[in-house]
C-alpha cells in the first residue's frame, strides 16, 4: 500500500507547472466517439488514474486509443459497440459521459448505474430527462440504465434543474448528431464546458453559446476527427496557491488560468495572499498572518466545490472564526473528521462548517476520503508539526499527476513509500519507516 509522508515546516518557493484539466479531457476522450470519420488528436492530456480508466472504455466500445507522451490518438471509425460495465463506471463516474455520444451516433447506449459515491448521492436524472425529451426512451434494469432511439435523436428545448457539468455535457453530446436544434437552459458555465464545445465543433458540430447561461445546437448529419489542446487544470493549479499561501511560501503556478481562478483568488486575497499575474501564470505570496472569511461552494463562476477541502485546509490556518456552506454535494464534508484528527476545531452545522483557527496543526495518520481530500491533507500536512502520513491514495492518483514530486520540487519534506517494499529500500526510507 503507498503512503505520503510529509513533515511540516517548510516554506515552498519556486515554480510549478500544473498539467491539463481532468475534467476537461474525460468529456473530451468521450467526445471522440462521434467521429465517425477521421483519427482524433488530443494534446496536453494529464498520465492520471481517471484518464486510464476512459481510455479502457473507449477500447471496449470497440475504438482503437493511443496514449503517449501527454497526446491521445483516437480512432472511432469502426462500428461501435454500446456497453459500458460497472466495473469501469464505479471507479469513475465520469463514464456516464459515453452515453450523450454512443445513443447520437448508434442510437444505443447501456451503461452500469454509477452508485452512490463518498461526496454525496450524484443523481443522473437530468442527463436522462435530456435525452428522453429528444426521443429517447430510458429504462433502468439489473443495474443498468439503458437509452434507445428508433434513428437519429431529435432536437429539443430542454430546462437543466440544476447547472449540473455532467448533464450540460452529455445533452450537447448527445444533441451535435440530432435532427434539429437543441436549446439546453439553466447549463453549467465550466470552462470545460467551453473547451467541449471548441473540441466538438472542431469536430464539425454547431455548438453556441458555452460558457453562458443558454446552449443552442444545430445538429450536423456526421463529425469527425480533429486536433484539439485541453485546457490547464485550474484545480490543480488552485491546490498548489494554497499550497503556496498555507505555507507563507512564494510560488508560480505555470500554465494557470487567472480568469478560470476568480472566486478563488478574490476569497485568497480577502485572506491576505497576494497574487501576481506573471507570464504564462500566477505568483503566489503566502501572508505570514491569514484572516478569517466565510465562503460558499456555487456553480461555476461561484466558488467551486472541487477546491473545498483544500481551501478548508487554509482556513484552519487563519486567525478566527470561518465558514464554509458546501451547496453542490450534500456529503462534502468526509475530510472534516481527518483534520480532526489533525489537532483542528471544526464543527458541522446541516451544510455549513464553522472553522476556529488557527489550528495548530499536529501530524497523524489520516485517510484521504475523496480526491481533493486527499489534497487538502496534504497540503494541512505541509504546516503540521512533525509527520503525517495520508493513505488510501488511490483518490489522489484520480486527478494528481506527480503530487508529491511537484511539491517536493518547490521544497516540501514530502516522501511517496510503498510499504510493501520499503524493508529494501535506503536508510532514509527505513528511518521514516519507523514514523509510518
Ligand atoms: C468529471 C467532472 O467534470 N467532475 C466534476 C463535475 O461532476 P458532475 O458533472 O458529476 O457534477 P454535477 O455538476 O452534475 O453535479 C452537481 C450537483 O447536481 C446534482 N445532479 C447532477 C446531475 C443530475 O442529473 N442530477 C443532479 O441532481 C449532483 O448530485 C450534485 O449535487 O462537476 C462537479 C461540480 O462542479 C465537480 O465537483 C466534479 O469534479
Ligand atoms: C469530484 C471530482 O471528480 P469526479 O466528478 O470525477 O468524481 C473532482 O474532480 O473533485
Amino acid at each position: 500500500m503507498d503512503k505520503i509522508i510529509v513533515r511540516g515546516g517548510r516554506r515552498l518557493s519556486g515554480t510549478v507547472k500544473v498539467e491539463g484539466a481532468k475534467n476537461a479531457v474525460l468529456p473530451v476522450i468521450a467526445a471522440s466517439l462521434l467521429a465517425s470519420e477521421g483519427k482524433s488528436y488530443i494534446y496536453d492530456v494529464p498520465s492520471l488514474a481517471d484518464v486510464y480508466t476512459i481510455n479502457e472504455v473507449l477500447r471496449l466500445l470497440n475504438t482503437e486509443v493511443i496514449f503517449n507522451d501527454n497526446m491521445i490518438q483516437v480512432d472511432a471509425s469502426k462500428p461501435l459497440l454500446t456497453e459500458a460495465p460497472f466495473e469501469y463506471v464505479r471507479k469513475m463516474r465520469a463514464s456516464v459521459l459515453v452515453m450523450g455520444p454512443l445513443l447520437a451516433r448508434v442510437g444505443h447506449a447501456r451503461v452500469a448505474l454509477p452508485g452512490g459515491c463518498a461526496i454525496g448521492s450524484r443523481p443522473i436524472d437530468q442527463h436522462l430527462k435530456g435525452f428522453e425529451a429528444m426521443g429517447a426512451s430510458v429504462v433502468v434494469g439489473n443495474g443498468f440504465l439503458e437509452a434507445k432511439v428508433e434513428g437519429r435523436l431529435r432536437g429539443a428545448k430542454i430546462y437543466l434543474d440544476f447547472p449540473s457539468v455532467g448533464a450540460t455535457e452529455n445533452i450537447m453530446m448527445a444533441a451535435v448528431l440530432a435532427e434539429g436544434t437543441t436549446t439546453i437552459e439553466n447549463v453549467a458555465k465550466e470552462p470545460e464546458i467551453v473547451d467541449l464545445a471548441n473540441y466538438l465543433n472542431a469536430m464539425g458540430a454547431k455548438v453556441r453559446g458555452a460558457g453562458t447561461g443558454t446552449i443552442r445546437i444545430d445538429g450536423v448529419e456526421k463529425l469527425v476527427g480533429a486536433h484539439h489542446t485541453i485546457i490547464p487544470d485550474r484545480i490543480e493549479a488552485g491546490t498548489f496557491m494554497i499550497a503556496a499561501a498555507i505555507t507563507q511560501g512564494d510560488v508560480i503556478v505555470k500554465g494557470a488560468v487567472p480568469e478560470h481562478l476568480t472566486a478563488l483568488i478574490a476569497k485568497m486575497e480577502e485572506m491576505g495572499v497576494r497574487f501576481e499575474e506573471v507570464k504564462d501564470g500566477i505568483r503566489v505570496i503566502g501572508p505570514e498572518r491569514l484572516k478569517a472569511i466565510d465562503l460558499k461552494t456555487m456553480p461555476y463562476p461561484g466558488f467551486p466545490t472541487d477546491m473545498q477541502s483544500q481551501m478548508m485546509a487554509l482556513q484552519l490556518r487563519a486567525e478566527g472564526t470561518s465558514m464554509i456552506t458546501e451547496t453542490v454535494f450534500e456529503n462534502r464534508y468526509m475530510h472534516v473528521e481527518e483534520f480532526r484528527r489533525m489537532n483542528s476545531d471544526i464543527k458541522i452545522e446541516g451544510r455549513s462548517a464553522i472553522i476556529n483557527g488557527p489550528a495548530n496543526l499536529q501530524g497523524a495518520e489520516v485517510s484521504a476520503t475523496d480526491l481533493r481530500a486527499a489534497a487538502a491533507l496534504i497540503l494541512a500536512g505541509l504546516v503540521a508539526e512533525g509527520y503525517t502520513r495520508v493513505v488510501e491514495l488511490k483518490h489522489l492518483d484520480r486527478g494528481y499527476y506527480n503530487f508529491t514530486e511537484k511539491l517536493a520540487g518547490l521544497g516540501a519534506e514530502i516522501e511517496r513509500i510503498n510499504e510493501d517494499t520499503i524493508t529494501k529500500s535506503s536508510n532514509i526510507i527505513n528511518v521514516r519507516s519507523n514514523l509510518a
